[in-house]
């Protein structure tokens, strides 16, 4: 479903993505994990085509998304339903409404086909008894579960999860984590998770990459990641904060830095 060769893509003199390749196949669940700052919200964005990386292929459904124009790229972004964990449902509708909108601004339905499908999408996520509640009332799982049917209102081939488990207690994490893999099997999507959250991605995933220094250090199934010995790879999947992988930002040496004067 997607094929990255090469990827490069600098932020000014920084170096987010260096030579990386990736594919994710078409019916999977894939797992993007590394460190913070490693550029998995990038990656997704690249993806979608909302940024442009500065070399390197980028394949999307057999089209090579750099070439597509506006229009095309724009049918094809909807084709990718996009859940952000910043991705806030409209705060002045209801469950129903909110699910209904991406219908009503891009399909022409009659009112009862609407309802149909609006109830089938709330139905999927477990949430068609909540249809009249206003996002106010929704605990913040609930939340997250209805953003995930206005997600896959339009039938996406292809379903993209920023974060979904952050701030989620044990209880609703589950059943996020059940629901997006249930998802995509029944509707036969595509799904991509970029999460720090090992064990619950693991859980699911047909297949795990991660990134780390604009690089893929490792990709696999989760169990072949799991028996991954790599120092790099075992201080990430286990938690550790000791080891060669490094969180600082690039930076110049503390002293350097504490001497020099300036604003900040
Ligand atoms: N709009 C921007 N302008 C300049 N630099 C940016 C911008 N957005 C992100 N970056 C930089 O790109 C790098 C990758 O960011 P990105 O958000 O993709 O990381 P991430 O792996 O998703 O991090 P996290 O797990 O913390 O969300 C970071 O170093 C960040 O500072």
């Amino acid at each position: 479903m997607i094929k990255i060769r090469g990827l490069t893509f600098r932020r000014g003199e920084r170096v987010i993505f260096d030579q990386l390749d990736l594919d994710i196949q078409r019916g999977s669940v894939t797992g993007i994990m590394g460190p913070s700052g490693s550029g998995k919200t990038t990656l997704l964005k690249l993806m979608t085509g909302q940024l442009q990386p500065n070399a390197g292929l980028i394949e999307v459904d057999g089209e090579n998304i750099q070439h597509l124009k506006k229009k095309d790229l724009f049918q094809l972004r909807q084709r990718m339903g996009m859940l952000f964990q910043s991705g806030a449902l409209l705060t002045d509708l209801t469950v129903f409404e909110n699910v209904a909108y991406p219908l009503r601004e891009h399909v022409k339905l009659s009112p009862s086909l609407l309802r149909k499908l609006v109830l089938l999408k709330l139905e999927a996520v477990g949430l068609r008894g909540a249809r009249d509640l206003m996002p106010h009332e929704l605990s913040g799982g609930m939340a997250r579960r209805v953003a995930l049917a206005r997600a896959i209102a339009l039938d996406p081939m292809m379903l993209l999860y920023d974060e979904p488990f952050t701030g989620q207690d044990p209880i609703s994490m589950g059943v996020l984590v059940t629901l997006i893999r249930q998802l995509n099997d029944d509707a036969g999507l595509t799904s991509i998770l970029v999460s720090h959250d090992v064990r619950e991605t693991a859980s699911i995933a047909d297949a795990l990459y991660l990134i780390y220094g604009g690089k893929v250090i490792a990709h696999g199934t989760p169990a072949e990641i799991a028996a991954d010995q790599s120092a790099q790879v075992r201080q990430f999947m286990d938690g550790r904060p000791d080891g060669p992988l490094h969180f600082h930002y690039p930076a110049p040496a503390l002293a350097d830095d504490l001497r020099a004067g300036g604003s900040s």
